[in-house]
């Protein structure tokens, strides 16, 4: 389908001269529009593979994938002559970004901790690694080894016992090597082929080739986030990690920043994916000019110009009167990434609280966090950035409490108790401390 011409003139705007609809109408995430006919679509996907197991799946991969393809799973023989035939410039790249994103999950290794409340009462708090994770890698317009390193370092620090790895392939029913380098680097042997709503409702229910999962991970389309929050809502599903679906990016930008790396950051988010979303929120006209001539420039030598294009025509450079109306407008949108191109970046950057990940200053390119600064970059999307943490370590286990008592601790917490249950009406509560301390010891 041909593009339709971008004009950037007419996604330029003032944010002090538009009506409040207006405003909110900027700040609406593009992938929401559709979302009514997504859920639909992907409610009758979930249906059928939980009724036809495998043979949904792969129905599925030949429709929107692979035509020929006839076998999910990837054996570690055909993982590793597809790994042998990837460079070793790649394999070096994957493998620092490995280690600057090993290095800072590492760092986030939880602590089991014990406190005393009372004299004779101990309470503790354990972490346990989860037992079996799914993750998700997107496949459907760019290879992503990037996003199995941020899924597959953490599972593998955390010490998951079954770590299984889905992804669409390409049309020859292929996972690219440099995907499979990344899995293998994380100690990944369970791979199938396989994307979508179809991969999300195998992992949750199981078929016959690809047993459940407790939790799932990973970013993707709208119709992978649908999943996702579909099967996160079932209780005979699986838990999520986060709704991570179309890419976003919030640039903020007074006239000191540059604009040629400001367009470059724009384009880097809006060539994901026609749905994906960048606003720029600068506090000069002249300067929101000159970006946009910056991104016409770059779009030029873009392979990917056309889904850059398409985003754009979903996005705004906005004028705003302050560097605080830029905050306020950051924190009521949430973005995944917010980029702060300003003179007191490190200040402003105190203030902005609500995304999932900050990128400070001219040589921060968000693109650094994409793949190798060590943060992680499956972050939330659709303004979840208010109330969802981004991706870590923690993430991989489960938290859980343990207490034990002794006769004179329960003699301290005994009127506290017995009274609160009486206030409660739960007098069996009571009782389960009183029949213990009328006993003789
Ligand atoms: N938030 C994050 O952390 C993060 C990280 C990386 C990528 N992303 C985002 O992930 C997304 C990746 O999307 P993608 O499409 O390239 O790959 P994807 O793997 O998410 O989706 C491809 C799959 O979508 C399904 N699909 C496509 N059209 C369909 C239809 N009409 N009906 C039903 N199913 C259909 C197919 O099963 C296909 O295999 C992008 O939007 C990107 O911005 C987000
Ligand atoms: N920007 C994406 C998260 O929204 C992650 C990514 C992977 N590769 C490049 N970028
Ligand atoms: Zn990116």
């Amino acid at each position: 389908m041909p593009v339709p011409a971008l004009d950037l003139q007419q996604r330029t705007f003032n944010w002090s001269q538009l009506t409040t609809a207006e405003q909110m109408a900027l700040l609406q995430r593009p992938a929401q529009v559709v979302q009514n006919d997504v859920q639909a679509i992907v409610a009758d996907i979930l249906t059928k593979v939980r009724q036809q197991g495998d043979a949904a799946v792969l129905a599925y991969t030949r429709q929107f994938d692979c035509p020929q393809l006839d076998d999910l799973r990837y054996d570690s023989t055909a993982i590793a002559a597809r790994v042998a035939t990837l460079d070793d410039t790649s394999k070096a790249a994957i493998a620092q970004a490995y280690d600057t994103i090993r290095a800072f999950h590492q760092a986030q290794q939880p602590q089991n901790l014990q406190v005393t409340t009372v004299p004779g009462v101990t309470c503790e708090l354990r972490y346990a690694a989860l037992d079996a994770v799914g993750l998700y890698i997107p496949g459907g317009t760019a290879v992503l080894p990037s996003t199995a390193l941020m899924l597959g370092v953490p599972a593998q620090l955390a010490g998951c016992n079954r770590v299984v790895l889905v992804s669409p392939p390409d049309t020859n029913g292929e996972l690219a090597p440099a995907l499979l380098y990344a899995a293998q680097l994380c100690g990944i042997t369970e791979v199938y082929r396989c994307g979508g709503a179809q991969a999300i409702a195998a992992l949750a229910y199981g078929t016959d080739s690809i047993a459940p999962v407790r939790k799932i991970f990973g970013p993707g389309n709208s119709f992978v986030t649908a999943a996702k929050q579909a099967v996160a809502q079932d209780p005979n599903g699986a838990a999520i990690d986060m709704p991570a679906g179309p890419s976003e990016l919030l640039v903020i930008a007074d006239a000191q920043a540059n604009p040629a790396f400001v367009a470059a950051d724009l384009l880097s988010q809006a060539e994901h994916g026609a749905d994906s979303q960048v606003l720029l929120l600068a506090t000069e006209a002249s300067f929101i000019a000159r970006v946009r001539a910056q991104i016409e420039l770059q779009l030029e030598q873009l392979p990917r110009a056309d889904i850059a294009r398409q985003a754009l025509a979903n996005s705004a450079l906005i004028e705003v009167e302050s560097l605080q109306q830029a905050v306020a407008i950051s924190q009521a949108y949430a973005p995944e990434h917010l980029s702060v191109q300003t003179e007191q970046a490190d200040q402003l950057a105190e203030q902005l609280t609500l995304a999932g990940s900050l990128f400070i200053g001219p040589y921060t390119p968000e693109a650094g966090g994409d793949y190798a600064t060590g943060t992680n970059h499956v972050l939330p999307t659709y303004g979840m950035a208010a109330t969802y943490g981004s991706l870590g370590l923690l993430d991989f286990y489960r938290r859980y409490t343990s207490q034990k008592v002794t006769r004179s601790g329960l003699q301290q917490l005994a009127p506290a108790i017995t009274q609160l249950a009486t206030l409660e009406g739960l007098d069996a509560h009571a009782r389960a401390v009183t029949i213990r301390l009328e006993e003789s010891s």
